[in-house]
């Protein structure tokens, strides 16, 4: 295994075990990838439990396509929206999907879910100020993951300071240059649902 290889699954590996001890990736949910060089990307194979990875099992090659280039090994089932933010952007190098409750439950009374006047918004690069509002969309779950990703990819060309997304019903997709990017976004995306759902139940 090459040095790249061992450091981005030991990092994926790390991200994982945070993100169970917060609840964030219940039973086999959620995936992760990290780009491994311009054209080949490691991704989380399907079915694991995202807290226990392990380097060998847990993790294969695939290509910008999504194909994968470790024979007998299956991607995950969301590879494809995954692989549209590699291809839309050659410095994207990760991308992480999770589950929690509040992604999933906030998805479902949402259409969109606005993050405005929180100080956390500066954890995305170039917010400076809590001033601003951070739009995070909310698209229909659907099991036809490449229609998905159109209408992912679509809607990213027309908002590119787009900074992640929900699935209704099913969780958060975020990414970042760099694993500890992309950790630090899902970070501060919990702390704000959670902000703006405590706020909810307050305004009743
Ligand atoms: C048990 S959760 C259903 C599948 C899912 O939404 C997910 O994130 C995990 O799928 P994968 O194929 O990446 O294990
Ligand atoms: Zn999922």
């Amino acid at each position: 295994m090459s040095d790249a290889l061992s450091r981005l699954c030991s990092e994926l590996i790390a991200a994982g075990q945070f993100f169970h001890s917060r609840g964030w990736v219940p039973a086999t949910s959620s995936n992760f990838s990290a780009r491994l060089d311009a054209e080949t990307l490691l991704i989380t194979s399907s079915g694991q439990h995202k807290g226990r990875l392990e380097a060998g099992a847990g993790f294969l090659r695939v290509d910008l396509q999504g194909v994968s280039l470790d024979a007998g090994k299956r991607p995950s089932a969301e590879t494809g929206l995954h692989m549209l933010m590699y291809r839309r952007d050659p410095a994207m190098g990760c991308v992480l999907h999770t589950h929690s409750v509040n992604a999933t439950v906030l998805s479902m009374r949402m259409q969109q879910v606005a993050l405005e006047g929180y100080e956390v918004q500066k954890a995305f690069p170039g917010v400076e100020t809590h001033e601003g509002s951070l739009l995070i969309p909310v698209f229909p779950n659907s099991q036809d993951i490449p229609a998905l990703a159109r209408e992912v990819d679509a809607w990213l060309e027309a908002n590119p300071q787009t900074v992640g997304y929900l699935i209704r019903g099913h969780g958060l997709y975020t990414w970042g240059a760099t694993v500890a990017d992309a950790q630090r976004h899902v970070e501060a995306l919990e702390f704000l649902f959670e902000c703006y759902y405590r706020q909810l139940l307050l305004d009743r």
